[in-house]
């Protein structure tokens, strides 16, 4: 997927902008507090219907205005194919409302239609926080290179949501475990698909790093959420005395977790916030290889803040990397450099955007 026009209006400082991006790398520089981040918002806005900084969407709105809309032209990855599709989200009175072509849509048709992911300044979360931000990462790619996840995860969730009701309200036990058949069929399946998907997964991480870090060192583990010398029902029903007393289900995929080491260490606390973010690079460029060759539609990667946490020379890798990407990138930088971007290959044409007191304009094209 590419994009071939991004159109906001009243978004964070914004009174509008309108960016035509380039198919490669797209740099967007500017002063502190001119907005960078803010057009990565608008894109995020416009593919995922949501953002990645605002607790609530509304944020978004440019103060003293009603709404926020984003306009954005979804096209194929090589240029001269079919036309660009439109589609918009509107924020308004809370609600977040997404449209193809003029006609109602949803966040899934948009996220289906406009695979991104994001490196953002949130990016230690995946190295230091809970289990919840890898299997996020994890479940990312499953989402499009593994058309039965949606349906299952659907399926598991709601069988989940209603165990633990039960348990909250006290059930008797058949009551609670009435539940369990759906909630096994569709967790061993859930594990399953994130088990294969691991496999090819790593590899593909294992490439990305070496380009970026000279080491390919790493190894991803998924854990299951259970006593894994069961099977899920005899877990769960093992585990039955302590849900009922906590009242929540506790064995399941929801609480699986996908270990990392670097370099035979755990990376929680074995990798510096450089190597953090070379490694949070390699491992979304890892997904979106593997959903570009899955789907024929490249995510679009967005990147905030270029310069934090890597040397030029290390930032240099970093755009490397992206000019290696088969996709479209957007990447934000405060002291943007010329001599940053790989020279002398085709792959590494680009555009570079000035962003400034809410302005944005076209600067330079290679
Ligand atoms: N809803 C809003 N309405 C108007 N202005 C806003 C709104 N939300 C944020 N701003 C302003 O936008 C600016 C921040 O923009 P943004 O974070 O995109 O800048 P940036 O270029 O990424 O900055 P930095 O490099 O310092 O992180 C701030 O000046 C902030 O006051």
């Amino acid at each position: 997927m590419r994009i071939a026009r991004v159109a906001a209006e009243s978004l964070r400082r914004f009174e509008q902008f309108r960016l035509d991006p380039h198919p490669g790398i797209n740099i967007l520089h500017g002063a502190n507090a001119a907005g960078k981040t803010s057009v990565l918002e608008a894109i995020y806005l416009a593919t995922r219907a949501g953002s990645f900084r605002a607790r609530r969407v509304e944020e978004l709105i440019r103060e003293g205005q009603s709404l926020a809309r984003v306009q954005i032209a979804l096209a194929e990855d090589v240029s001269g194919g079919a036309p660009a599709t439109p589609w918009s989200v509107l924020v308004q009175r809370g609600e977040v409302q997404v449209r193809r072509l003029g006609e109602l849509s949803n966040r899934k048709e948009l996220a289906e239609a406009a695979p991104v992911a994001l490196v953002d300044r949130q990016l230690h979360r995946v190295f230091e926080e809970g289990p919840v931000y890898r299997r996020r990462y994890l479940d990312w790619g499953l989402f499009y290179v593994e058309q039965s996840f949606f349906s299952l995860w659907r399926r598991y969730e709601r069988a989940l949501r209603q165990r633990n009701q039960a348990l909250r309200q006290r059930l008797s036990p058949p009551q609670i475990a009435a539940w369990d058949p759906e909630l096994v069929v569709a967790g061993e399946a859930l594990q399953a698909i994130r088990r294969n998907h691991l496999k090819v997964l790593e590899g593909e991480v294992r490439l990305w790093l070496a380009r970026l870090l000279d080491t390919d060192r790493i190894s991803l583990q998924l854990v299951a959420g259970w006593d894994e010398s069961l099977d899920l029902q005899s877990a769960i029903s093992l585990g039955l005395a302590g849900d009922r007393k906590m009242g929540f289900t506790h064995a399941g995929p929801h609480r699986a977790e996908l270990r990392l080491r670097f370099q035979e260490r755990d990376a929680r606390s074995f990798v510096s916030r450089g190597q953090q973010k070379l490694l949070a690079v390699a491992m979304i460029l890892a997904q979106a290889s593997l959903v570009a060759r899955v789907r024929q539609n490249s995510p679009v990667i967005l990147l905030d803040d270029l310069e934090a946490e890597l040397s030029q020379d290390w930032q240099r890798r970093l755009l490397a990397a992206l000019a290696d990407y088969p996709g479209q990138s957007m990447v934000t930088s405060l002291e943007w450099r010329v001599g940053l971007m790989p020279a002398g290959n085709a792959s590494t044409a680009h555009r570079v955007f000035h962003v400034e007191h809410g302005n944005l304009s076209a600067t330079d094209s290679v």
